[in-house]
C-alpha cells in the first residue's frame, strides 16, 4: 500500500542546516493483539496424546476407504469429508487407489439417475484429486430449448449448494459450469435468508468463500462446525478430525509464539516504526500454504520472510526517499555485509536481519542441493526489491506505465515467487532435479497465482488510495491503456481473476507431470489470497475476518470427543 508521495519535500533544520526529508505519516491501524501472543504456551505432552488419539481412527478410516463393499457414492462422500477436514494427506495412497479404480470403471450412464447433490460431490471429488470428470455430467439439468437450468433443481438447495461448490473447479471453455456458477450463486443468494439454521450457515459461508478457494484449515474447522451431520456419519472421522485439530492448534500456538518472539527480539517495532504490525496475519499466510504438521519449520521461515517483505514494502511504498530506495535496491542486489555502509542509518539494522536470516536458514537446510536452493531464494528476494524500486521510480517521475508493463513488474511485486520458492525449498521436493526444472519453467499455475495476488491486492486498495493524482496499480494503468471507465475495468479485472482460477484448476488436473504435493503450496497460496483479498484488504485492515480466523485456528479451544 502506498501513501501520499511527499518525501521529496525537504524540511530545513534551522540549527545545523541539515536538510531532513519529510516522511509520510501512514495511519496503518495498529495491531489489536498487543503482547497477548507472547503468552501463548503449550504443554508438550499433549502432542503425544493427540498422536496416540489419532492412531486408531486413522486405521479404521483406511479400512473403510479400502472396503470393496462400500457403495461408490458413499465412498466418494467419505473422501469429500476427508478432504474438507484437511485430512487427505493421511490417506494419499488409499484415496489414489480408490479413485483410480472408480474413475476407470465410471460410465456416463451411471449419472442418468443420480441427483444434483450426488453428481456435484462426484465431480468435485474427482477434480480436486486430479481426475477430469467431464462437465457433461451436468447436461441433464439443463433445459436445452430455453438454455436455462431446469426449474425443479431450485427446490433442492443442498444440491444447488453442492453444484455451486463444484463449479469452482471449472476450467477454460466449460461454459455449462460458468452458467451454473452464476445460476446457483443467484439462486442461493435469493433463498439464504429463508433457510433453516445449519443449511443457512453452509450457504452463507459458501457465498462468502467457496470451499475450493478457501484457506484449508479455516475451511476444515468451519466444515466441522457447519456440516455436523456429514462429519458424524462416521465415528472414526469425528475422532480423527478432532484430535487432528487439537494437534495442529498446539503447533500453531507454538509456531506463532516463536515467530512473535522473533519479531520482538529483532526489535522491529523500534527499527521499523513506520511499518505495519501484522504478526498473526502474516503467520496465517504460512498456515494457509502448509497445513501438514511436518512443515512446522517451513511455516516459521515463511512467516519471517513475509515480515521482511512487509517491512520492505512499507519502506518502498512510503517511508523511503527515492535516493534511499536506490541505495537499498543496490545493497540488496549486492547481498553482502559490506554493502551496509552505503545505507541510511535507519535501514542498516533491517539489512543486517535480512542477510542474517538467510544465513540462518542456510544452516537448517539439508546439505544436498543447498547452493541451488539458496541461489533461487536470494534471487527471488532481489527480484522483489527491484520490482518495488521500479514502482517507486514510476511514482517519483509521475509516469504511468502501460498495463502490460505494470503487470510484468506487478507479478514480481506480488511477492509470490518468494513464498513459493521458500515453500518448495523447505519441502525437500526442490532437491529433485525434475521439480527444480519444472519450477524454473515459470509454470502456469504459479503465474496464475501471482496474477490473482496482484489484481486482488490492487482491486481492494485502489479506492482508498484514490486521492493520489498518479496511480501506479492495475486499475488505473488498465483504464489509461484501454481508455475504459473504472467500473468496466473493475469488472474486466475480476474476469481475469476468474480465468486465472481456471488455469489453476487445469494445472491441478495434470497431476502426472508434477505431483499434487508440489502443486499444493501454490494452489494454497491462491486460496489464502482469495480469503484475504476477495472482499477487501483484510491484511492491512484485519479487524473482522482475519481476526476471526486467527482466533478460530489458534485461540478457540476444540472440545474433545
Ligand atoms: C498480493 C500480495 C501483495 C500479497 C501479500 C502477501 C504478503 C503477506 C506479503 C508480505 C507483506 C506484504 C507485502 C503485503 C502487501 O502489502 P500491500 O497491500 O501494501 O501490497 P502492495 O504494496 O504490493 O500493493
Amino acid at each position: 500500500m502506498t501513501t501520499q508521495e511527499c518525501n521529496t519535500t525537504q524540511k530545513k533544520n534551522c540549527k545545523n542546516t541539515i536538510t531532513e526529508p519529510m516522511r509520510p505519516v501512514v495511519n496503518f491501524p495498529p495491531s489489536i493483539w498487543g503482547d497477548r501472543l507472547l503468552s501463548l504456551s503449550v504443554d508438550h505432552s499433549e502432542f503425544h496424546a493427540y498422536d496416540i488419539a489419532m492412531e486408531e481412527p486413522k486405521e479404521e478410516l483406511k479400512r473403510m476407504l479400502m472396503n470393496p463393499a462400500m457403495d461408490s457414492n458413499t465412498k466418494l462422500g467419505l473422501i469429500n469429508s476427508v478432504y474438507r477436514l484437511g485430512l487427505r494427506y493421511h490417506f494419499v495412497e488409499e484415496i489414489k487407489c480408490q479413485l483410480d479404480k472408480l474413475f476407470m470403471e465410471l460410465k456416463m450412464e451411471d449419472y442418468h439417475e443420480a441427483d444434483l447433490y450426488t453428481i456435484s460431490i462426484n465431480f468435485k471429488v474427482f477434480r480436486q484429486h486430479g481426475y477430469k470428470l467431464s462437465c457433461d455430467v451436468f447436461n441433464k439439468f439443463k433445459d436445452h430449448s430455453s438454455g436455462t437450468f431446469k426449474e425443479y433443481i431450485t427446490a433442492d438447495v443442498r444440491g444447488m449448494l453442492s453444484m455451486y461448490e463444484a463449479t469452482q473447479l471449472c476450467t477454460t471453455g466449460e461454459s455449462i459450469l460458468d452458467e451454473a456458477m452464476a445460476f446457483t450463486e443467484a439462486q442461493l443468494m435469493g433463498v439464504v435468508d429463508t433457510l433453516e439454521c445449519n443449511l443457512a450457515k453452509q450457504v452463507k459461508h459458501a457465498l462468502r468463500s467457496p470451499s475450493h478457494r478457501g484457506m484449508q484449515m479455516v475451511e476444515a474447522r468451519l466444515y466441522f462446525i457447519n456440516y455436523e451431520e456429514e462429519c458424524s456419519m462416521h465415528d472414526s472421522l469425528l475422532k480423527l478430525a478432532n484430535a487432528h485439530f487439537n494437534l495442529l492448534q498446539l503447533q500453531h500456538k507454538e509456531e506463532l509464539f516463536i515467530f512473535t518472539k522473533w519479531v520482538k527480539d529483532m526489535e522491529f517495532k523500534k527499527i521499523t516504526p513506520y511499518a505495519r504490525d501484522r504478526t498473526p496475519e502474516l503467520y496465517l499466510w504460512a498456515v494457509g500454504i502448509f497445513l501438514e504438521p511436518q512443515y512446522s519449520q517451513a511455516r516459521i521461515i515463511i512467516s519471517k520472510m513475509a515480515q521482511l517483505l512487509m517491512v520492505l514494502d512499507d519502506i518502498y511504498d512510503a517511508y523511503g526517499t527515492i535516493e534511499e530506495l536506490r541505495l537499498l535496491t543496490d545493497a540488496i542486489n549486492r547481498w553482502e555485509y559490506s554493502a551496509t555502509d552505503q545505507l541510511p542509518e535507519y535501514i542498516k539494522p533491517l539489512y543486517k536481519i535480512l542477510l542474517d536470516e538467510l544465513t540462518d536458514i542456510e544452516k537448517k537446510l539439508p546439505k544436498e542441493g543447498r547452493t541451488k536452493r539458496l541461489y533461487a531464494s536470494k534471487q527471488a528476494f532481489q527480484e522483489v526489491a527491484r520490482g518495488y524500486h521500479q514502482e517507486a521510480e514510476w511514482r517519483f517521475s509521475k509516469q504511468v506505465p502501460s498495463y502490460e508493463e505494470y503487470m510484468k513488474n506487478g507479478l514480481i511485486t506480488s511477492t509470490f515467487n518468494v513464498f513459493s520458492t521458500y515453500s518448495l525449498m523447505n519441502m525437500g521436493e526442490i532437491d529433485s532435479e525434475e521439480a527444480l526444472v519444472w519450477y524454473q519453467t515459470h509454470p502456469k499455475i504459479l503465474e496464475a497465482t501471482k496474477l490473482i495476488g496482484r489484481l486482488y491486492n490492487d482491486l481492494t486498495s485502489f479506492e482508498f488510495e484514490g486521492e493520489r493524482a498518479e496511480q501506479v496499480e492495475s486499475v488505473h494503468t488498465y483504464m489509461k491503456t484501454f481508455g475504459l471507465p473504472e467500473n468496466i475495468v473493475v469488472d474486466e479485472l475480476k474476469k481475469i481473476i476468474e480465468n486465472a482460477w481456471k488455469d489453476i484448476n487445469e494445472e491441478c488436473l495434470k497431476s502426472t507431470e508434477v505431483s499434487m504435493e508440489l502443486l499444493a503450496p501454490i494452489l494454497n497460496l491462491a486460496r489464502i489470497t482469495d480469503m484475504v483479498y476477495r472482499h477487501n484488504d483484510r491484511f492491512t485492515f484485519p479487524e473482522a475476518t482475519t481476526v476471526e480466523y486467527v482466533t478460530l485456528l489458534v485461540i478457540d479451544s476444540i472440545p474433545m470427543y
